[in-house]
């Protein structure tokens, strides 16, 4: 097969979908890898990493469109890219279609055999290849989030570790997951109050277990949520239902109960976000102020930190890309978790949230490969 890669575009987007260790993967499996020119700029990997590793040089991505049967990206299709697709293709990157009904029916109408690292399961129930993503954005969310609380920033002025005498910042995370529990650790080692809020009373047991009594844990109830979020100097959004929309668990009339100064970081942005008043930002420009609270909305949170970032991504894509290059189709047929990770194939929806949340049928995934 031959397997393409085209420079990321999103704004300030440095990760790339293959690192050169990566290519040197899918040659010694037998496969044509073509990169586009300058793709691996971003983790300072040049062409000639690339070439090294097996690869061919495009000059455009247009050629790595035309000329790739398995293209590999980090970041959802932009609308430039999503034209270039084509049935009898496959795409194998993030997604994040819930919220996203135009790029849904732009991979509708290409015909394109869509795969979301989002959705792809694992046997632990896990979701393998968000989890390093969601262990950088939870991380990140604290700087973040610390850096947003400056006064010249416009935040309140709070440092989250206090000093000696003056009490720290406090710190609420909604959603204990993998987010969650990476944002967690971060504050609590820059000596925040920390109190996570879960719907998981098994994963709010574990997350006790981990922490040891250094982090609180509040089961999610509105009146839960109303007390953590008005007295926190910090809030991060890090719920999910996979492949859904987030739910809006922050309402605007919330936010006059908040400190004025307070931040928002809605990591939950790429599913559509957990705080009603959040729309998406970029690292161009990553905050905005609702009601003197500021808000922290980047969709792409791990693109600032791409040498982490891309390598702990390719290390998560690489297996099932591999199946996907080797085995094509009748690998998504075969494993029930790549199966889980199809959101589109020839023009059809075969992801459940997906199609619940944009109105679309659902169509069994081997039902309509088999078609
Ligand atoms: N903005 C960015 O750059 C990035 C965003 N993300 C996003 O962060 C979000 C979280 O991802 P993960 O931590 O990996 O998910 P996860 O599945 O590990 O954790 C989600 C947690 O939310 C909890 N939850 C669900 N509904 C809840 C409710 N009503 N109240 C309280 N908790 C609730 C679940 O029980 C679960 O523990 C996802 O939308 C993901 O796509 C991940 C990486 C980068
Ligand atoms: C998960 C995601 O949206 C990202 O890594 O950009
Ligand atoms: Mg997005």
């Amino acid at each position: 097969m031959r397997v393409g890669c085209p420079k990321e575009i999103k704004n300030h987007e440095y990760r790339v979908g293959l690192t050169p260790g990566s290519v040197r993967e899918y040659v010694t499996h037998g496969h044509d890898v073509l990169v586009e020119t300058g793709a691996g700029a971003g983790i300072g990997a040049d062409d000639a990493a690339y070439m090294a590793a097996g690869a061919k040089i495009a000059k455009t991505a247009e050629e790595v469109f035309a000329k790739s049967d398995m293209i590999v990206k980090v970041k959802e299709p932009q609308p430039s890219e999503w034209v270039q697709l084509r049935e009898g293709q496959i795409l194998y990157t993030y997604l994040h279609l819930a919220p996203d009904p135009a790029q849904t029916s732009g991979l509708v109408e290409s015909g394109v055999t869509a795969i979301a690292y989002e959705t792809v399961t694992d046997d632990r129930g896990g979701l393998p290849l968000l989890a390093p993503m969601s262990e950088v954005a939870g991380r990140l969310a604290i700087q973040a989030g610390a850096t947003a609380l400056q006064k010249a920033n416009g935040g309140r002025g709070v440092l989250l570790g206090g000093v000696p005498g003056v009490l720290p910042g406090k710190v609420t995370v909604i959603g204990g997951g993998v987010v969650g529990l990476n944002a967690a650790k971060m504050a609590a080692g820059l000596g925040a109050d920390v109190t996570i809020i879960d719907r998981s009373i098994p994963r709010l047991r574990q997350l006790d277990d981990i922490f040891n009594g250094r982090v609180h844990t509040r089961y999610s109830t509105v009146e839960a949520l109303e007390e953590e979020c008005f007295s926190a100097d910090v809030i991060v959004g890090a719920v999910l239902i996979p492949g859904a929309a987030a739910p809006k668990l922050v309402s605007r009339e919330m936010l006059s109960g908040m400190k004025k100064g307070a931040v928002l970081v809605d990591v939950a942005i790429d599913q559509g976000g957990c705080f009603e008043t959040s729309h998406a930002t970029t690292h161009a420009e990553p905050t905005y102020e609702v009601d003197g609270v500021i808000h922290y909305c980047v969709a792409n949170m791990p693109g600032a930190v791409p040498v982490t970032s891309a390598h702990a991504l390719n290390n998560a894509t690489l297996h099932y890309g591999l199946q996907l290059a080797n085995r094509g189709l009748k690998a998504i047929v075969d494993d029930q978790h790549l199966r889980n990770g199809l959101n589109v194939h020839k023009g059809r929806i075969t992801n459940q949230a997906v199609a619940e949340a944009l109105g679309y049928e659902m169509v069994e995934p081997r039902a309509v490969i088999a078609a």
